[in-house]
C-alpha cells in the first residue's frame, strides 16, 4: 500500500486490530499515527508497532490524509466536535468505525460539510482476514472512497452498503460475529475437555475445525448446507449431534441474536443523534 498517512483517533481494541493488519500488509508504521488519551495504552501501541502516538487528538490527525475516528460510540460527540475546524479545512478523509451512530450526525458534530464515511470493521482485521461494510455520504468524492476503500481492503473484505440502514444488520452481522464464533468455541473446547481430552487437544481440535470449516465454506463452490450434509452420515454421529443443535432451534437463536445486536445499534443511534 502506498504511504497514505492515517491518524486513528482512539486507540483500544478495534483500532489495534486495524493497524496490526496494515502493518502486516506493508503499511509503513512511520505513516500510521494513533491518538490515546490512555498513557499506557498509548506507549505499548507505539512499541508494539512502531506507530507515532499522541495524547491529544488534533495533532495526530493534522495533515494526515485519513483520519478513523475510533472511540466508543459515546465519546463521538465530544471526539468530532474538538476536531470539527481542523478536519473541515484539511480535507482529511473522515472515516467512522462507531458502532449505531449515523454519518450525518458526524458530520453535523464536526460542523458541516464534510464527507464521513462509515465503516463497520472485525478484530479478525489484525490477521488481515478482516470483513468491512463502507457506506458514504453522498457528498463523498471517488477519491475519498476510494481511499477508505483500499485502507480497509488491506485488512480484508471490503463491501460497499447501497442504503447506511443496512449497517445495522451488518454491525449485528460482521461487526460482533466473530464473538458468537469466539463463543462456540469456548463452549466445544469446554465439552470436549468434559468427554475427556486435554485442555490443549481440545483447543487445537477446535481451532483447526473452525478454521478448515469456514476455509472450505468459502473455497468450495457449494453451499454450507450442502458441505453439512456431506459431514452428516445417516444414523452416524453428525445426525446425533444435529438433532441437539435443532432441537435447541439454532436458527431462532441466531435470528434472536442478530436482532438484538442490531436493535441495540439502531438504539445507539437514536440516542447519540439526539445529543
Ligand atoms: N471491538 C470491535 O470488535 C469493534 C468495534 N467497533 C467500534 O470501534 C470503536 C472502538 O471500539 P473498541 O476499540 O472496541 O473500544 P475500546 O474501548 O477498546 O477503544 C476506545 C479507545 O478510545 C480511547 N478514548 C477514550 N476517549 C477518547 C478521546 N476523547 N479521544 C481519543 N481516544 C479516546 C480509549 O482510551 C480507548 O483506548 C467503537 O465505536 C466500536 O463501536 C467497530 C467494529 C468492531
Ligand atoms: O460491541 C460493540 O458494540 C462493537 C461493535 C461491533 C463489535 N463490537
Amino acid at each position: 500500500m502506498s504511504e497514505t498517512t492515517i491518524a486513528f483517533i482512539g486507540g483500544g481494541n478495534m483500532a489495534r486490530s486495524l493497524i496490526g493488519g496494515l502493518i502486516a500488509d506493508g503499511h509503513p508504521p512511520a505513516a500510521l499515527r494513533v491518538a490515546e488519551p490512555d498513557t499506557d495504552r498509548r506507549e505499548q501501541m507505539i512499541s508494539d508497532f512502531g506507530i507515532q502516538g499522541f495524547e491529544d487528538n488534533a495533532t495526530a490527525a493534522r495533515g494526515a490524509d485519513a483520519v478513523i475516528l475510533a472511540v466508543k460510540p459515546h465519546t463521538m460527540a465530544d471526539v468530532a466536535r474538538d476536531l470539527g475546524n481542523q478536519l473541515r479545512d484539511a480535507g482529511s478523509v473522515v472515516i467512522s468505525i462507531a458502532a449505531g451512530v449515523r454519518t450525518t450526525d458526524i458530520a453535523d458534530w464536526l460542523g458541516g460539510d464534510v464527507p464521513v464515511i462509515r465503516a463497520m470493521p472485525n478484530t479478525p482485521a489484525l490477521v488481515q482476514t478482516g470483513a468491512t461494510a463502507l457506506f458514504a455520504m453522498p457528498m463523498a468524492t471517488a477519491d475519498q472512497r476510494d481511499l477508505a476503500e483500499t485502507t480497509m481492503r488491506a485488512v480484508g473484505l471490503v463491501v460497499w452498503l447501497p442504503d447506511e440502514q443496512q449497517m445495522d444488520a451488518v454491525t449485528a452481522l460482521s461487526g460482533s460475529g466473530p464473538a458468537y464464533f469466539f463463543m462456540t468455541m469456548e463452549v466445544m473446547q469446554a465439552a470436549a475437555e468434559r468427554l475427556g481430552l486435554t485442555e490443549e487437544t481440545a483447543r487445537l481440535l477446535t481451532l483447526e475445525t473452525a478454521l478448515g470449516a469456514a476455509r472450505m465454506a468459502l473455497e468450495s463452490a457449494e453451499d454450507p448446507a450442502t458441505l453439512r450434509r456431506r459431514v452428516t452420515s445417516p444414523g452416524g454421529t453428525t445426525a446425533a449431534a444435529l438433532e441437539q443443535l435443532e432441537h435447541a432451534d439454532l436458527a431462532a437463536v441466531y435470528q434472536r441474536t442478530l436482532d438484538a445486536a442490531a436493535a441495540r445499534a439502531a438504539e445507539l443511534g437514536d440516542e447519540l443523534g439526539a445529543q
